[in-house]
């Protein structure tokens, strides 16, 4: 290296070095502000409300508007994301259920939302995931509750409709699929493992690249990968969270067949949100079995101008061909256009269960 240029580079990394010592110091500042935030909360008996997913929110909100870069909002959202999460687990280590093993795009969704602060607790389904919250095992539950190419996951939208859960946030993650192997030759895979969903996704890719490969749907991506790594002639179709977890290579990546695949996760607590200023309210209603009637559901929100994100049905399962309703609406369930329009509702129901309000999901 010249003189010029050490000389140069010395000069630069000398403000960095000065940079680091101020950002080290305003970060410590900000961890005691989030402990006495702790310490006043435990004051007034809100000593199980840390976290507040509609606070967190706003302040990477806030920080999006303000930021001047060239650093992308994305980068920055990380960042703050991990300092919240750093800084709220001096008061209370977030437990997080959600379905593993590690290396599941749901561990990659839980450490998305919650930092890499958050004790993640694996489970074996979705099931285990909610009673691990319902019965107070975690804090919280991350779950998939929608495929931008396979739709609803139906064992998350019939287990909220029994469950005492409460939506608080929502987690968006884009999912590249890789096909992941020992083997170094396409032509020596003789099956392909990976969560049904996940081979759903790459279906078209398969029938072109892999057309006499067996499928074989398991339990999770990452158990896919798992065997990917035990056995020869075997390929996983997994995210690079599963390729990392088993050091298994990418023998092709990017293999979803839509190039836009994103999986909306759900986080779940005991409470739901407060308002953000941007939020969803998330409800199941049924409507009596007679012509009509989903009409009539939907007339309350068409009357106060709250408009639909989403509606999604499913077979009620006590009664054939009869259906309950999902439903996502803009707005808090404490605005009161929401309220209004969830009181008539509320009327014409025959059935009615408000999943929840919580902020919409910052990318
Ligand atoms: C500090 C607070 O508690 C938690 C930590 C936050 C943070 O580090 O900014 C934000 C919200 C809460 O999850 C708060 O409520 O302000």
């Amino acid at each position: 290296m010249s003189d010029d240029l050490q000389k140069a580079l010395a000069g630069v990394r000398a403000e960095i070095d000065g940079i680091d010592a101020e950002l080290l110091n305003l970060l410590n500042q900000r961890a005691r502000c989030a402990q006495k935030v702790g310490e006043i909360k435990a004051e007034h008996g809100e000593a199980g409300h840390i976290y507040r997913p509609e606070r967190e929110a706003q302040v990477l909100r806030r920080l999006q508007d303000a930021n001047p870069g060239p650093l992308p909002n994305e980068g920055i959202t990380f960042f703050f994301r991990e300092v919240m999460s750093a800084c709220l687990s001096l008061e209370q280590p977030l437990g997080v259920a959600f379905l593993g093993p590690l290396g599941t795009f749901s561990e990659s969704a839980a450490t998305k939302h919650f930092g890499h602060a958050a004790r993640l607790l694996p489970q074996a389904s979705i099931d285990d995931v909610f009673r691990e919250v319902e019965s107070a095992h975690a804090h919280y539950a991350v779950v998939p509750v929608e495929n931008s190419t396979e739709g609803a996951v139906g064992r998350t939208m019939d287990l909220l409709l029994g469950s005492s859960l409460k939506i608080c946030g929502e987690v968006v993650l884009r999912i590249h699929q890789n096909l992941l192997s020992n083997e170094t030759d396409l032509s020596k895979i003789t099956k392909v493992y990976s969560h049904a969903q996940s081979l759903a996704q790459c279906h078209e890719w398969l029938n072109r690249v892999l057309p006499n490969a067996q499928r074989i749907s398991v339990g999770s991506n990452a158990q896919a990968a798992q065997k990917a790594s035990e056995e020869a002639g075997v390929a996983a179709i997994a995210g690079e969270a599963a390729a990392t977890r088993y050091s298994l290579p990418r023998l092709a990546e990017n293999i979803e067949d839509e190039p836009n695949n994103t999986t909306r996760f759900l986080i779940l607590g005991k409470h739901d949100a407060g308002p953000s200023g941007r939020d969803k309210t998330s409800l199941i209603m049924s409507a009596p079995n007679r012509t009509g009637a989903l009409y009539e559901l939907l007339l309350p929100f068409s009357h106060t101008g709250v408009s639909l994100s989403r509606l999604e049905s499913r077979p009620a399962r006590h009664a054939l061909w009869e259906y309950v309703f999902y439903v996502d609406i803009d707005g808090h369930r404490d605005d009161p256009t929401v309220k209004a329009a969830l009181d008539e509702l509320a009327g014409r129901a025959a059935y009615l269960k408000i999943l929840g309000s919580y902020p919409v999901a910052v990318y």
